[in-house]
């Protein structure tokens, strides 16, 4: 049971996970108030937003987008700062008063607001997993015992703590991450040069973010989430697989020494992990589709063939090396999906771009944010200029 509301810093509030969690805290008003709200461009909801929510604090990163989003507000909300440019999205994570940060944001974006908030000694609901993949290391000195100051909304993740949930002190032998397989599961591999952007922008169960769902096809999504599962329950890689889930029913399962295994369930929606990060380790209730056994048919796995998914394999490689090669995979890769999505480049095209910045961008020093914010920055300029 929640004793007292609790005061959330929504960022990327625009996004599929940020309009998702406004829902939540539209349908309990007694338990959540919203402490900031943050986009990048969309000003025409970012000013419904505010004008429904009516935070202390709201901020449009694009600088440009400030004078147009305070006249669709139209003092609608005269007690809510309007701050503009990414930096004020990087502050308000430090310096805000609020319980929670939810980090919805997208790719890099949301890697210095996880550090800043983490550095604080903050409590992060972390979406964005693109934190963990590039700064993973550098955040183990910011957590404090495990996760308790940093709760995965991702759906595998939430799955693997819920089913740690009374394991305390019990041996972990197996995390098991599902992953759907992507709309190009069954593809004929020779078919895979054509696909467009429109065939892999529809994702088989999930409506997500364009990002991420090119991540699923490609299952870079399940790398970076292995990655992501590293770095949360401190397991060796080996004890950390993905496996095709196709109906994406059980969200991930966790196999313990003595044999068992814990899986967890329910129909694909984000409503379900977005809340319980926000009261873990308290449930309150969700109105959400039960499951019905009475018309579950199957629930089916399939190995994770590398040929297909190459991405897979890269991600699996750079957690490996360690060092910055997870920052420079995830770069390169948010590049190569923009340049895909632009038509710039083939489907196949993303994991040639992956590779290629693996093998050149070898940044050599400590692992500070600044480094890693340079690493970033050279495997973008790189990534963006490689012909394919
Ligand atoms: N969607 C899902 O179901 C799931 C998502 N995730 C993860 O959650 C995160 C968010 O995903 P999703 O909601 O799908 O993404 P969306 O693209 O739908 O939303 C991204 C949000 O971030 C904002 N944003 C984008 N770029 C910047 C930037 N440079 N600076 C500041 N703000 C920015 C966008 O603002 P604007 O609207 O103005 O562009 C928007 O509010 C990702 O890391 C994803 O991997 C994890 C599991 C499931
Ligand atoms: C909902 C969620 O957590 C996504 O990360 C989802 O898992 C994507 O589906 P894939 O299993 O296809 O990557
Ligand atoms: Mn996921």
């Amino acid at each position: 049971m929640l004793m007292s509301s609790i005061n959330v810093l929504l960022l990327g509030s625009t996004g599929s996970i940020g309009t998702q969690t406004l829902d939540i805290i539209r349908a309990n008003p007694d338990k959540f108030r919203v402490s900031g709200l943050t986009a990048n461009s969309n000003c025409t909801l970012l000013a419904e937003q505010i004008a429904e929510f009516r935070p202390p604090v709201a901020v449009i990163a694009s600088e440009d987008k400030r004078a147009e989003l305070i006249e669709k507000l139209a003092g609608r909300s005269p007690q809510t700062q309007i701050l503009s440019g990414y930096d004020s999205v990087v502050d308000i994570s430090r310096e805000l008063s609020y319980d929670v940060l939810l980090n919805a944001l997208v790719g890099f974006s949301g890697f210095r607001p996880t550090t800043e908030a983490l550095k604080a000694g903050r409590k992060v609901a972390l979406a964005n997993k693109e934190s963990l993949v590039v700064g993973g290391e550098l955040l183990q000195k910011y957590t404090k015992d495990g996760i308790s100051n940093l709760i995965p909304v991702d759906s595998e993740h939430s799955a693997i703590l819920q089913c740690l949930i009374g394991e305390e002190g019990n041996a972990i032998e197996k995390l098991l991450i599902t992953a759907s397989g992507g709309p190009f599961r069954t593809l004929p591999l020779d078919q895979m040069a054509g696909i467009t952007p429109e065939r892999a922008l529809k994702h088989p169960n999930w409506s997500m973010g364009a990002k991420i769902t090119i991540d699923s096809a490609t299952m870079m999504n399940k790398g970076l989430e292995i990655i992501e599962a590293y770095w949360l329950y401190h397991l060796p890689l080996h004890k950390i697989q993905a496996v095709i889930h196709p109906q994406s029913i059980i969200h991930s399962m966790v196999t313990f020494e003595d044999g068992s295994t814990k899986a967890q369930m329910g129909y694909p929606d984000m409503k379900v992990p977005i809340q319980y990060a926000l009261t873990w380790p308290a449930r309150i209730p969700l109105e959400t589709p039960r499951m019905d056994f009475s018309t579950l048919r199957e629930l089916t796995f399939e190995e994770v063939d590398f040929a297909r998914y190459p991405c897979l394999k890269l991600a699996l490689e750079a957690i490996d090396s360690g060092g910055f090669a997870p920052a420079v995979l995830n770069a390169a890769n948010e590049i190569a999906v923009h340049r895909f999505l632009n038509r710039e480049i083939p489907y196949i095209g993303i994991p040639k771009i992956v590779s290629e910045a693996l093998l050149s961008v070898q940044p050599d020093s400590d692992i500070t944010m600044e480094a890693l914010v340079a690493a970033d920055e050279e495997t973008r300029a790189f990534a963006a200029q490689l012909s394919i």
